[in-house]
């Protein structure tokens, strides 16, 4: 049986929601986070924004693999940032207690990466590939992308669970596959507006040329948000 961490390490308030500046004044980066179940292109998602953003931003990563180092590996073989702007955590089993139970090895990764090649204005973290029901906690990441694929069938939004329903993006991916495997992206779409009411989707097929756009332009708003508020 698999068990939930939520009542043996509920989440610790010491990180409290990471305010906006840093000890030195500086605003902190925005932190947004990418879950997601396994394969359905998490890893393609941050490659593919990187792509897209590293020219106009300073951008960094921060991985999470349950005993290896495959994604940063990936990304690093890809050559989509320098090296020492990607860094690695390993989970152990379960990949939802590092995002959101026990965040303290992620937060260390995102404040070493921003002391080291700082100052920062976006931090990607994504998470291993998970379940339905892993979510970021809001001590770790500002706000958090949810990447499901046509390829585990068009049920999945109608099954919803907490990354379908609250995320603030769900991507919905691979829709280069939807005539293979008989999907109704239509249908996806209107039962993802039903769990999610006003909040986002992004439909994306990553292989193609730009595939990535609707989620790029997606975080280029957020951080126009994030630098016009408080500091
Ligand atoms: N056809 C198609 N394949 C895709 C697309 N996006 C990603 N893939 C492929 O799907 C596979 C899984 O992609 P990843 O980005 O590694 O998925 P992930 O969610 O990071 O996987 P884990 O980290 O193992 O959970 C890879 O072979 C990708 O090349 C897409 O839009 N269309």
């Amino acid at each position: 049986m698999h068990l939930d961490h939520h009542e043996t390490f509920p989440e610790r308030h010491t990180y409290s929601a990471a305010a906006p500046v840093r000890a030195d004044g500086r605003r902190r980066a925005l932190r947004i986070g990418l879950g997601g179940p396994v394969g359905t292109g998490k890893t393609a998602t941050v490659a593919a924004l990187c792509r897209a953003l590293r020219d106009e931003l300073s951008l960094a990563v921060v991985t999470n693999d349950i005993y290896t180092r495959e994604d940063a590996e990936f990304l690093l073989r890809e050559a989509v940032l320098p090296a020492e702007r990607i860094s690695a955590v390993e989970t152990g089993a379960c990949p939802h207690t590092a995002i959101r139970d026990d965040i303290s090895a992620n937060l260390e990764a995102v404040e070493d990466l921003e002391d080291t090649v700082g100052p920062l204005d976006l931090i990607l973290v994504e998470s291993g590939g998970d379940n339905l029901t892993a979510t970021f906690s809001k001590g770790l990441v500002d706000f958090q992308i949810f990447v499901i694929d046509v390829a585990g069938g068009d049920d999945i939004p109608r099954k919803g669970g907490p990354g379908v329903t609250t995320a603030d993006l769900l991507v919905i991916n691979k829709t280069d596959l939807a005539p293979y495997v008989g999907v109704d992206l239509a249908g996806m779409a209107r039962d993802a507006k039903a769990q999610r009411g006003e909040l986002p989707v992004a439909f994306t097929a990553l292989k193609t040329e730009n595939g990535v756009r609707p989620v790029s332009d997606w975080v280029r708003a957020r951080l126009a948000d994030w630098t016009a508020g408080p500091a």
